[in-house]
């Protein structure tokens, strides 16, 4: 990522990809964004991330340049979407978080209009919503009504509309809202090839375990601000916490002693210890020690996924 600010108001140069610079937007007393800063490069998915109400869906509908923001800048590829309305509005694509309107037309119908909308040259439309059809796999039920689809059937049209104009950026609120798991790591295949071509590709989500897979960087949001930007690559450096359990869970714990380590026990369904390594190399050398030390270990896993973990100590920050 090229760039990266641990706190909010760090300075942001911009690149090919999207960036928002002390943007807020109110509706009545409601602050819903509150001078967020946020950076998207070109050729990576960021993943943006908050609680309900966080202000997810109002930032990314400025982005998206449907709602006009109160304060601040934004910009795409480098182009101010107020001064170049129509250049910017190409270069973007939008995935709401529902299909929305126009349920009673057909999805070939649906995204023949929508590449109008775009200009696209006449003769290439035809062909071009036959790509998209295939790409989302949606071919067999082109010319059925959108509404009969499935919400996840809807997911993928709603993902051929967004692209039908090979846009250099994509915002996408909640993409994976009612995929089964099969379509999930379909969409998460497509967002890393999108990121490939050098798109610049926005996810929000609540489900961190899916976004920890696809993203390249995260930007944390809550209360309408931002509170962190960072690189999967920060969050890997910042240390994870791991979960082991063993057959004896007090050998475990004496040899864990032993060796000086900061350890937490775990009860529940399967008791054990957890604590933080700070890198892979670490838990390596640890489960080597343990296993050598003679602990019959049962399992050594990440307990959580490393934007979970970043998550988690913004919260615990908080309290
Ligand atoms: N059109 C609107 N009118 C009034 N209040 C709004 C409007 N849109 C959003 N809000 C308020 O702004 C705040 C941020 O909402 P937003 O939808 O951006 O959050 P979010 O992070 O997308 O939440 P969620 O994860 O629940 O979708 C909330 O308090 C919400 O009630």
């Amino acid at each position: 990522m090229a760039i990266v600010s641990e706190q909010p108001g760090g300075q942001q140069v911009p690149d090919g990809g999207i960036t928002a610079q002390g943007v807020s937007r109110s509706f009545g007393a409601v602050r819903a964004v509150d001078h967020m800063d946020f950076h998207a490069p070109a050729g990576r998915v960021t993943a943006l991330i908050g609680p309900n109400g966080a202000g997810k869906t109002t930032l990314l509908l400025m982005l998206a340049s449907l709602l006009a923001p109160d304060q601040g800048t934004i910009t795409v590829g480098g182009l101010d979407p107020v001064r170049n309305r129509a250049e910017v509005r190409s270069r973007l694509g939008w995935m709401p978080d529902t299909l929305g309107v126009w349920e009673s037309l057909t999805a070939r119908e649906i995204l023949t209009q929508m590449a109008r909308f775009y200009r696209l040259p006449a003769s290439g439309i035809a062909p071009r919503v036959t790509d998209m059809l295939e790409r989302v796999r949606l071919a067999d039920l082109a010319d059925q009504p959108a509404r009969v689809l499935s919400r996840g059937q809807q997911q993928r049209l709603s993902l051929a509309r967004a692209l039908i104009h090979d846009p250099s950026v994509l915002l996408l609120d909640e993409p994976a809202s009612g995929l089964d798991p099969g379509s999930r790591i379909e969409l998460r295949t497509t967002l890393r090839q999108l990121a490939a071509e050098g798109k610049a590709v926005v996810v929000s989500s609540h489900v961190l375990s899916e976004l920890d897979e696809i993203a390249d960087g995260a930007v944390f949001v809550n209360n309408g601000r931002t509170v962190r930007q960072q690189t999967t690559e920060e969050a890997a450096a910042a240390g994870r916490r791991y979960a082991i359990t063993a057959a004896d869970p007090a050998a475990l714990a004496a040899e864990l002693a032993r060796l000086g380590l900061d350890f937490r026990r775990e009860e529940g369904r399967r008791p054990g210890v957890s604590l933080v390594l700070h890198n892979e190399l670490g838990a390596e050398r640890l489960l080597r020690d343990l296993v050598l030390a003679g602990v019959g270990i049962r399992s050594f896993a990440p307990a959580v996924g490393a934007l979970e973990e970043t998550y988690m100590n913004l919260e615990g920050e908080r309290r």
